[in-house]
């Protein structure tokens, strides 16, 4: 069987070298180019690519996805800073490119992917939630893209089953101190030493807490997610948003 010709966008980054040993440990990969910030994107058309993983930063992420995506190249992106702006765009260019598929990931991790599941369940029981998202100092932006997506989740669900708005009293002294709302939901992000990436969703109602805890300790965390990605992406055109969509999580 002919292996996948995967190509690394960002690969000299913290998640693009783990990227790049891991599509080279992989029986059924191979691969063809590893792209560095400069380096021209026609390396992976000449490369003969028919996947690239994508893991730069959310400054250089759409130039690379539109190459991709006119050249029919599936897309595998790890990289955050997804607006629905942004979200409409790719699917413009997808739609010009039948047969060409992209996943964008918010997060690898199997347990951050399962976090965001229980997230999502256990919103419509609560009244109160807050996300606590906690990474390495190196982190470009803030909040992250998961806990993005997990505020989302709950805000939607919250809305399904008909709950209003949570009950604060605080007044806000200075700015920031309850955190960053997305979607009603306060998102506080922490950059510390030791960090990679973690995430706490708090749930609270009358005499009790729920909750969700999910750790990546290191980058390898995420490959398996990214390797999935790799092997399900061509057979499923259109963006695909959410590495949930291929797993079976109901299974
Ligand atoms: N979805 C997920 O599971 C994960 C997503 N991420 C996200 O992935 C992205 C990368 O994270 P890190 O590796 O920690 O960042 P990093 O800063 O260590 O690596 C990014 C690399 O991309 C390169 N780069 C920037 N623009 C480029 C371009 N146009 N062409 C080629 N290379 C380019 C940079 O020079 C750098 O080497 C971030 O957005 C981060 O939030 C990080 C970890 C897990
Ligand atoms: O920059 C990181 O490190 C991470 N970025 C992603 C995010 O913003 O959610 C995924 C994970 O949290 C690690």
């Amino acid at each position: 069987m002919s292996k996948l010709r995967v190509a690394v966008i960002g690969a000299r980054g913290r998640m693009g070298a783990e990227a790049v040993r891991a599509v080279s440990a992989a029986d059924d990969m191979e691969l063809v180019a590893a792209l560095g910030r400069g380096d021209p994107l026609t390396a992976l058309t000449d490369a003969g690519a028919e996947i690239a993983v994508e893991l730069t930063q959310p400054d250089s992420v759409m130039e690379n996805l539109e190459f991709c995506v006119r050249h029919g190249i599936h897309g595998v992106v790890g990289t955050t800073g997804w607006t629905d702006g942004r979200i409409a765009e790719l699917e413009g260019w997808l739609a010009a490119s039948p047969g060409t598929g992209v996943l964008v990931a918010p997060n690898f991790g199997i347990g951050a992917v399962l976090t965001m599941r229980f997230a999502q369940q256990a919103a419509r029981f609560f009244e109160s939630v807050e996300i606590v998202e906690l990474h390495h100092p190196g982190k470009a932006d803030a909040p992250s893209g998961t806990a993005v997506r997990t505020a989302r989740l709950i805000a939607g669900a919250r809305q399904a089953a008909g709950l209003g708005e949570q009950p604060d009293a605080t007044s806000t002294a200075l700015d920031g101190a309850r955190g960053a709302s997305v979607d009603g939901v306060p998102v506080h992000a922490v950059r510390l030493r030791g960090l990679v990436a973690h995430q706490e969703v708090l749930f609270g109602d009358e005499g009790e807490i729920f909750t969700l805890r999910h750790d990546s300790m290191n980058r390898g965390s995420f490959m398996p997610g990214v390797l999935l990605g790799v092997r399900r992406v061509g057979g499923v055109p259109g963006l695909t948003f959410g590495l949930e969509h291929f797993m079976d999580l109901d299974g």
